[in-house]
């Protein structure tokens, strides 16, 4: 596992080489800032765990981060290009193989099984060999045999690790996952977080995670906490029960 970093919420020396770099963001919706002046910085093969309270702006910082959300102010750029102003279509293609997205419940197509599932958005990427790439990921994730099955028979973690392997499919620079471990028991959740962050290094992609478990945070490179609409690093949790209190 890498070292963790203790850096700025910028991360490592900011060069044209971040994959994710947004700067000076402000996203409102009616009553709230809930980015105000956000930077962040994400460099390849680095993971950081974006946590904060429930309600503190999480999910919607990550769907600037993609450009589902337009920043009032301020420029997210994925690989250089700003994503907040391309055109939809612009937006909808930078996303498609430039940014794999993870959910809390997988989210994965019911009437499709798990191998064309995984290779769908290479297909719709029109590259070559989707389904070859699927199977390759779905190996790395360890689901080699589930190919032909529907997702309605897998597990939460089994969907969780099909949903990874999807994210991956197009060799995205940046992954972005929300709450990816949070409908799965412990023992899952560890399972899923080391296969998200192996397969993310594999590919060299950055790694962005809201999430609220602190074994999670502690798997990954740094963390940040949204407060106040901005990003504060912080220590490394620690996931180690406490010391017994002196007698
Ligand atoms: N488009 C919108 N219009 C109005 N309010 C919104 C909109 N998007 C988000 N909000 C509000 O902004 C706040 C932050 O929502 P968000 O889902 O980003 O938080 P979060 O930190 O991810 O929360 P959780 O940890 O519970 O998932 C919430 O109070 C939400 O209701």
């Amino acid at each position: 596992m890498a070292k963790r970093r203790t850096s700025p919420a910028g991360g490592r020396a900011a060069t044209a080489e971040q994959v994710v770099r947004a700067r000076g963001v402000v996203v409102e919706v009616p009553g709230r800032r809930l980015a105000d002046g956000l930077e962040l910085a994400v460099a390849p093969g680095e993971s950081v765990a974006l946590m904060g309270p429930s309600g503190s702006g999480k999910t919607t910082v990550l769907n600037t981060l993609a450009g589902l959300v337009r920043p009032a102010a301020g420029t997210v750029e994925i690989g250089g290009e700003p994503i907040g102003d391309a055109t939809p279509d612009r937006a909808a293609a930078m996303r498609l193989t430039g940014i794999g997205m993870v959910f809390q419940f997988g989210e994965l197509m019911p009437e499709l099984d798990v191998l064309e599932n995984v290779a769908l958005p290479a297909a719709f990427a029109g590259l070559d060999e989707a389904a070859d790439r699927a199977r390759r990921l779905l190996e790395r994730v360890g689901l080699v045999g589930f190919e032909e099955r529907a997702p309605e028979e897998l597990s939460g973690g089994e969907a969780q690790r099909a949903a990874i392997a999807r994210a991956l499919v197009c060799a995205p620079r940046l992954v972005l996952a929300d709450e990816p471990t949070g409908a799965l028991d412990e023992a899952n959740a560890r399972r899923v977080t080391a296969v998200l962050l192996d397969a993310c290094r594999a590919a060299d992609a950055a790694l962005v995670v809201a999430t609220h478990d602190p074994a999670v945070a502690a798997a990954m490179d740094r963390t940040l906490l949204l407060r106040d609409g901005r990003l504060h690093p912080l220590p490394a949790p620690t996931t180690e029960p406490a010391p017994a209190a002196d007698r």
